[in-house]
């Protein structure tokens, strides 16, 4: 059977070598303690953990260690969890340790991955290639029912494909979920009955993890044709209940929000690739991983990575559609598609509200951008006759 190998960067304290820090992590995580204890047995020593690599890497250092495979309770994520990014990062004699991405042989992804994937959700909207357009809607929170629906209304007008409640919005009293819902779903196909086209609204159904598949269950049972799981603060198997759930029929779109707490520090924490993987392998069909010129902070090349966890053939999984979002407007469309390629959705909040005339023009100039990019066009020339993302350069420049 094989066996899972993780890798980490850590920087050890001053009084412990490389090794010693790299032994601590896997006996840590395996059979071991900080002493020898007298109760261990021979046939334990098969479940020993594994450096198989040690290198310097700027400050610190880079190992890659095995993991038994018999360690790991098959389908168990917090199991897994528990051993790939435990207790190994309190230890003392690490100044810093972080998880840089882990191999789960095939054995251990007994996952059904996205049930629509990003082929699954183009489907859906009916494109084959270019990049999905998706906005937030804003205000965050305190706009009641009508209100948000009227914002949607327009943003689908303008020619989004997506649109999302925001991460720290529920199901609060100045704007029930249910109303919200439904004047939404309303809006939305008066919308399709002007222009034709489909726009998924992913609503947000963060909820405790024992009542969020109902929650899913009441808001399709209200005509939502996509779902949203704030996937760090509901907790990866919250993820997972959703979508193994049969009832669950739509995409679910997961924020990563809280994310930068462990994802952040080079140096210390969880990187984005373990956490994609995960969500990949539990179901996610849209994930926020990032972007190379928003307002949150990036690493482009971890970004790339990132993103072809999600994309790349995995065991089988289907995709799931990586999504660029954070500070975006049609001024950075262009280096957002040419670093992270088109099999991407491309989400504006502010930069689809904050234009100068209003969300629908701010949803047209983003697909404008958009379509510059498709048809080779720089935007600024496209924008000499493509009047909404004139304005919004005007507004907010081309970078
Ligand atoms: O609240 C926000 O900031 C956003 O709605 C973007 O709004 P704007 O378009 O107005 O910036 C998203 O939550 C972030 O993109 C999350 O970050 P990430 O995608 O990195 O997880
Ligand atoms: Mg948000």
């Amino acid at each position: 059977m094989e066996d899972v190998t993780a890798t980490y960067y850590f920087r050890p304290r001053a009084d412990t070598t490389p090794e010693a820090a790299a032994q601590a992590i896997v006996e840590e995580e395996t059979t071991g303690t900080w002493t020898d204890i007298t109760t261990t047995t021979e046939y334990v020593r098969r479940l020993d953990g594994e450096v198989l690599s040690l290198e310097a890497s700027g400050k610190g250092f880079v190992t890659r260690v095995r993991y038994p495979a018999e360690i790991f309770e098959a389908g168990n994520i917090p199991q897994y969890l528990s051993v790939v990014a435990g207790n190994l990062f309190g230890l003392a004699r690490l100044e810093a340790v972080r998880l840089i991405d882990v191999d789960f042989p095939e054995s251990l992804v007994p996952f059904r991955g996205p049930k629509f994937g990003m082929e699954g959700v183009r489907r859906l909207i009916g494109t084959t290639e270019r990049p999905h357009v998706g906005t937030i809607i804003k205000p965050k929170v305190g706009l009641n029912p009508k209100d948000t629906a009227g914002v949607a209304y327009h943003a689908a007008v303008g020619g989004v494909d997506l649109i999302k409640d925001d991460e720290t919005l529920t199901d609060q009293t100045f704007c029930r979920l249910d109303e919200r819902l439904s004047a939404v779903m309303e809006r939305l196909d008066e919308a399709k009955e002007q222009t034709g086209r489909q726009v998924l609204y992913a609503v947000n159904i963060s909820a405790r993890a024992d009542e969020i598949v109902e929650r899913a269950e009441h808001a399709i049972d209200l005509g939502a044709n996509m779902v949203m799981i704030d996937v760090i603060t509901c907790g990866f198997t919250a993820l997972q209940a959703l979508a193994e759930a049969q009832s669950v029929r739509v995409p679910i779109h997961v924020h990563r929000t809280m994310h930068a707490a462990i994802t952040r520090n080079p140096e210390h924490g969880i990187a984005m690739r373990p956490i994609a993987r995960i969500v990949r392998m539990l179901g996610g069909d849209q994930l926020h991983t990032g972007t190379v010129s928003g307002k949150m902070s990036h690493d482009v090349d971890e970004l790339r990575g990132d993103n072809a966890a999600l994309t790349e053939p995995y065991f089988g999984l289907k995709p799931t559609f990586p999504v660029a979002s954070g500070g975006l407007h049609p001024g950075k469309v262009a280096a957002e598609l040419t670093n992270l390629g088109t099999n991407i959705v491309l989400q504006a909040g502010g930069g689809i509200h904050g234009h100068p005339d209003g969300t629908e023009a701010g949803a047209r100039a983003m697909r404008q951008a958009v379509d510059a990019f498709m048809e080779g066009v720089s935007a600024d020339e496209y924008a000499k006759d493509h009047y909404e993302l004139k304005r919004a350069l005007e507004r907010w420049g081309n970078r």
